[in-house]
């Protein structure tokens, strides 16, 4: 049995060896000619998956080790008798802590506090959830727009995006990329949107390029309007608009959601989705696979704050760097994928056990997600 897989998928050739000769390859370009005599494939968000690509191969098992799908046609798959398996949710987790870096850097730059803003979250699936969850616990209101979820009915407080244009201080996208239907998100940042945005807004994009659409902001920008950007992802990747860059507050290669936590996790859940296809079923405990962290343990004394908890945060991943790495090669072709292939270890909040002294603080720090624990000072 083959297994293509990705080369930027960690762990991917140990645990898929266990199930047949595995062949890591490129995943933009994908090498056609390794597709052949292939029998299932492993996929990042770079690679097209249709009719094209699959057609005249053996591929029986396509996983992608993302949340996304936007890149698989699933119809076709599902026409073609094509098992297939994603990663919801692998790293969401990130995404959050994506979005509190750039949130933490920016309320020091700009001198607020984030208790005082309010928090519009357009999406409010796994990361959206997620992003919820830790604003709330640090008392920072939300507001939550997902007609989806409104529509069948769930629990929450859904208002509509417009209400949130109109109220919110942060405008932050997690939806999936759906370029028509009831539920379109295709360019859903449109135009008129960006007008109707509070000065001073500040505007996160961590899903998908198109559900902004740059160039109107590009020109929104150029014209003098007073936003705050924070861009993950691009319209279109990998060429993304230099100019546009230079416009933004906080500019990345779609890494948010790349800490080695998000995708171990990634590439778990397609082995074990792929080993339950082929009647193998097994599970792998993430914790056995992921190495000891850079800083593993540190101790907090008094309470916390929004500039403690900043520079908690930043100790474990400041999004400066990643800004800073794509500034320096914006524009050279090729380089928007290198930065992402040569992607610096990165770990979640959790890999950080935090002893604090204080109660309070130790309860928070749980709350957000780090490994906290109470311990009296004597
Ligand atoms: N930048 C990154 O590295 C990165 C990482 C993970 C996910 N993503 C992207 O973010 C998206 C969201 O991730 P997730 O894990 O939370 O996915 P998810 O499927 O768990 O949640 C998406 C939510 O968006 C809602 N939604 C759908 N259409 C909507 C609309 N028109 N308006 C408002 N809400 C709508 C859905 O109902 C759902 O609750 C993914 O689809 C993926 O494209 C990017
Ligand atoms: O949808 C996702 O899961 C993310 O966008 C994913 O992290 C993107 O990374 P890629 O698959 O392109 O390496």
């Amino acid at each position: 049995m083959k297994i293509l897989v990705d080369e930027n998928m960690p762990y991917a050739r140990d645990l898929f060896s266990r199930l047949g000769e595995v062949k890591a390859v490129p995943g933009r370009p994908i090498p056609l000619s390794e597709l052949a005599d292939a029998d299932a494939l492993m996929v990042r968000s770079v690679t097209k998956v249709n009719e094209a690509l699959l057609q005249g191969t053996g591929i029986k098992f396509v996983g992608t080790a993302t949340a996304g799908t936007d890149h698989v046609d699933e119809a076709y798959l599902q026409q073609a008798g094509i098992g297939f398996s994603a990663a919801p949710g692998c790293n969401a987790i990130a995404v959050v802590e994506y979005v509190f870096s750039s949130l933490l850097m920016l309320a020091e730059r700009e001198g607020f506090a984030l208790k005082d803003r309010t928090v519009g979250i357009v999406g409010v699936g796994n990361v959206g959830g997620r992003l919820q969850a830790r604003l709330e616990a640090l008392g920072i209101r939300t507001l939550l727009c997902d007609p989806p979820r409104a529509d069948r009915g769930d629990d929450g407080d859904f208002r509509s995006l417009d209400e949130l244009v109109r109220e919110a201080d942060v405008l932050t996208f997690h939806t999936p990329l759906f370029k028509e239907g009831p539920y379109k998100t295709l360019h859903l940042a449109d135009d008129a949107l960006l007008a109707r945005l509070k000065p001073g807004t500040i505007l996160i994009n961590a899903c998908r390029g198109p559900v902004v659409d740059n160039a109107a902001l590009l020109q929104r920008l150029q014209a003098g309007q007073a936003l705050h950007v924070v861009l993950d992802v691009w319209e279109p990747e990998p060429d993304l608009n230099v100019e546009l860059l230079q416009h933004v507050d906080i500019g990345t290669a779609h890494i948010a959601g790349y800490t080695l936590e998000g995708k171990a996790r990634g590439t778990t859940q397609v082995f074990e989705a792929y080993s339950e296809f082929i009647g193998k079923h097994t599970q792998i405990a993430l914790d056995t696979l992921l190495p000891a962290p850079e800083f593993g343990r540190i101790t907090l004394h008094g309470p916390l704050d929004q500039s403690t908890l900043k520079r908690l945060v930043h100790l474990v991943y400041d999004v400066r760097r990643d800004d800073a790495l794509l500034r320096k090669v914006a524009g050279t072709p090729g380089e928007f994928d290198k930065l992402r292939k040569n992607y610096l270890e990165r770990r979640e909040w959790s890999s950080l056990y935090v002893q604090c002294d204080d109660a309070s603080a130790a309860a928070l720090l749980q709350q957000l997600g780090f490994n906290a624990t109470h311990t009296p000072a004597r």
